[in-house]
């Protein structure tokens, strides 16, 4: 909006940022553009009503400059026009502008509906104009008249543009613009999906607030229900105050998608008057609570839009001071990868599931969102507790809407092989980043299991899938991403048969203790992990803690002189294991728990301060240990010697960039390190102190952090907002144990 602020001075209209605007129909909507133009001097404004006394009103109001006709006169200098009368009246007003329109010209409107405003300027230019730009804003009021204008009405609401094929696009960014210009959240979205997401949300809504006032209005005792009526009845139809015409016109010209929305509503509600007759109260629980957990994560989304300002992602740094001490007995988060498989496994068995030490984050909120969606009960019973009421393997119900995945990238992996398991058609979509990015490894996965997949660009969401018959399926894990292992194993989950999965991690892994939890046989021969599930059951389960964390409070405590440190609740498998071994073979202080009969190192550690020497790592450690790197990069920089890791050159490209982050940090507080020719020298020391920066990234920030904790001076990490939303229990646990951190903004 600052864009375009100007001085005091009044300039001439062709040096305003949008030179002459005029408005077909000065009610509350064109009012409240015209009066937020004109208020922030973006340009001069004329307008055009049927009723001559909305364009009185208008000018003396200060919310246009002067009125105006549909004449040559007016209409060919204009540089923007917006209709903004009832959706019906626009062909006629079309019409009327088409002999004079000028094609640098930028014609739009704001008409609660896109298709027939589309339709009729097809009928009256013979095609649609290049310089029509249809848009809707997604903010109103069931008021009417230019007397109700708001100039702030637009601001931080969406304001939807459905350009068409032969839109000029230079005319479709001037719109983006001077819908940003006013404050409003601008997309592009096609003209019939449009439509049919307005008819749900919009549309439907205002035909069951005004029949249901109608049919109360008319009934016997309408007196009583008035005069009775509670706080949920006038939420309920506050918008049954809105202008008749503008809805009539609505409803005549959005007639398909509103038909389609209100016959699933109709069934939704049969079902919901057969779930009252015979007493089920376990329907009406489902409805209410899917209902009630799907109302406050819209608000909550809301919310982040209409009243957080925008996040500066980029300000929050954290300081670390020298001379800590890590004393006590902690607990740690739940993994998060861990959660969305639990709570998607709870979901898919049979019964109820309580699940406990969950990690609640966005990313988790989103696969339990979906879940929901699809008709799955989940109780929030505390901040990381949850019970599940499971569907069964296929017995997810198809949802209403696509199923949104938001920026959460592990409900991805999770979620699609489900998804291409049950028996119906799904779409899914999901928000930038996520979107419109190829995910080739996952999508031959779905094709593997036999899905049937529709892309608008390939291997890209948005999705469509349908399912075909399951075969049975062998698939090779050479080189898959953790991520694809899970998706991998879920698939596995709805194979016909027995399915295989060759060059699978050797050892057992936390992941396939959690799924055997549930009633899925795994069994390893040498060359395959074979996986059967049939009917799963539900189980109660404590999530183990995050891998990343308890490694990483193992090394602080390791190397802040005096700490002594227990964790609780942690399920380690061969590759956190073999961390811990390799931190015990530096001299690490380490007492580890037992291997339980499914694998896991399943207890409490035991960590004590001890000087740490050199290590070295070989190509396949590396590899191994890959996630953990960044954290054995700082145990190198503490560690008495020259510690060689190679094959630093063989890791993906995400776990490589990050090594090489840290051997720049590392060089910053004066501790030598190199990479030459993919091995990793890092001559231990001890580090100065200084500013570094993590990019963001919360597991860099987490190293970055141990590498201040016993430096000589103050150690200052820049962009670590991430990090303290991702990982707020454990920065708070640290603080709590006696790690001397401070945030700054
Ligand atoms: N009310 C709301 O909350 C929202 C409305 N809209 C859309 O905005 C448009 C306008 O709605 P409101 O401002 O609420 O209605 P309104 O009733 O306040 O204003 C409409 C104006 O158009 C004038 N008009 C009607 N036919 C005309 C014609 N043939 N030529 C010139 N002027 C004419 C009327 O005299 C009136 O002043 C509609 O298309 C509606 O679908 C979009 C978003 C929100
Ligand atoms: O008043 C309300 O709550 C609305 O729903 C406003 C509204 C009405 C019509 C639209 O096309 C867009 C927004």
């Amino acid at each position: 909006m600052d864009e375009f602020k100007l001085t005091e001075n009044r300039l001439k209209h062709d040096q305003l940022p949008f030179g002459k605007v005029m408005i077909v129909g000065l009610g509350m909507i064109g009012g409240s553009f015209a009066k937020a133009l004109k208020e922030r001097g973006l340009a001069e404004l004329y307008a055009v009503d049927r009723r001559e006394g909305e364009l009185a009103l208008g000018v003396s109001t200060g919310v246009i400059d002067y009125p105006a006709e549909l004449t040559e006169q007016f209409i060919a200098q204009m540089d923007v026009i917006v209709l903004a009368t009832p959706v019906r009246a626009m062909a006629s007003v079309l019409a009327e502008i088409k002999p004079y329109l000028a094609a640098h010209t930028l014609l739009t409107d704001v008409g609660s509906t896109k298709g027939s405003v589309v339709e009729a300027a097809v009928t009256v230019f013979g095609c649609m104009p290049a310089n029509f730009i249809p848009g809707h804003p997604i903010a109103g009021a069931e008021k009417s008249g230019v007397l109700a204008a708001n100039p702030q009405l637009f601001e931080k609401h969406m304001a939807i543009v459905t350009p068409v094929a032969d839109s000029d696009p230079v005319l479709v960014d001037r719109l983006h613009r001077l819908w940003r210009a006013i404050g409003a959240d601008v997309v592009s979205m096609d003209v019939d999906h449009h439509d049919h997401v307005l008819a749900s949300s919009s549309h439907l809504p205002h035909l069951l607030a005004y029949t249901l006032v109608d049919a109360l209005a008319n009934s016997d005792r309408s007196q009583d229900v008035f005069k009775f009526a509670a706080g949920g009845f006038r939420d309920f139809t506050r918008i049954a105050s809105s202008d008749p015409v503008m809805w009539r016109d609505v409803f005549l010209a959005n007639k398909d998608a509103t038909l389609a929305t209100l016959d699933q509503f109709t069934e939704r509600l049969a079902d919901m008057r057969d779930a009252i007759e015979q007493g089920d109260g376990a329907s009406m629980f489902g409805v209410f609570t899917r209902a009630k957990s799907a109302r406050d994560h819209f608000l909550r989304l809301l919310e982040q839009r209409t009243i957080a300002p925008q996040k500066d992602t980029s300000s929050v740094s954290l300081s670390v001071l020298p001379a800590s001490v890590i004393k006590g007995k902690v607990s740690l988060p739940g993994d998060k990868s861990l959660s969305h498989i639990a709570i998607t496994m709870a979901a898919l068995s049979r019964g109820v599931s309580h699940l406990t030490n969950v990690c609640l984050d966005g990313g988790v909120r989103v696969t339990i969102q979906a879940l929901r969606d699809m008709g799955v009960v989940i109780e929030t019973l505390s901040e990381s507790s949850l019970r599940v009421h499971g569907v069964g393997l296929r017995g997810l119900k198809a949802p209403i809407a696509p199923i949104n995945l938001h920026q959460s990238e592990l409900s991805l992996y999770v979620l699609l092989p489900v998804l291409a398991g049950q028996p119906f058609v799904v779409s899914v979509t999901a928000d930038d980043p996520l979107l419109n990015h190829v995910r080739a490894d996952v999508f031959d996965l779905m094709r593997a299991m036999g899905t049937e997949l529709e892309f608008e660009r390939k291997d890209c969401l948005p999705v469509k899938m349908c399912p075909t018959q399951q075969a049975a399926f062998s698939l090779s894990l050479e080189g898959a991403s953790q991520k694809l292992i899970v998706s991998a194993f879920m698939a596995c989950l709805f194979a016909e048969q027995e399915a295989n999965l060759t060059e699978a991690p050797e050892d057992v892994t936390q992941m396939e203790v959690l799924l055997q939890g549930f009633g899925v046989r795994i069994s390893r021969s040498k060359t395959a992990v074979s996986v059967a599930s049939g009917e799963l059951v539900s189980t109660d389960v404590e999530i183990v803690a995050d891998m990343y964390s308890c490694a990483w409070m193992a090394l602080l405590a390791s190397l802040l002189p005096g700490s002594e440190l227990v964790m609780t609740n942690l399920g380690l498998d061969a590759r956190a294991f073999a961390y811990f071994t390799l931190l015990k073979q530096m001299g690490a202080d380490i007492e580890l728990p037992d291997r339980n009969a499914a694998g896991l190192y399943e207890g409490q550690v035991l960590v004590r301060f001890a000087e740490l020497s050199a290590f070295q790592l070989s190509v396949d450690q590396t590899c191994q240990l890959r996630t953990l790197m960044p954290l054995l990069c700082v145990a190198a920089a503490y560690a008495k010697g020259e510690s060689r890791i190679e094959g630093i050159g063989q890791l993906p490209y995400y776990h490589e960039d990050r090594v090489l982050a840290l051997v720049e940090a590392c060089n910053l507080v004066q501790v030598n390190a190199q990479v030459e020719s993919g091995c990793l020298r890092i001559d231990g020391g001890v580090p100065q102190g200084g500013e570094l920066d993590c990019a963001g990234d919360q597991y860099l920030a987490l190293a970055m952090l141990v590498l201040g904790a016993r430096s000589k001076t103050v150690t200052q990490i820049e962009d670590c907002q991430t990090l303290l939303e991702e990982f707020s229990e454990l920065d708070a646990q640290a603080r709590q144990l006696g790690l001397h951190c401070s945030v700054a903004q």
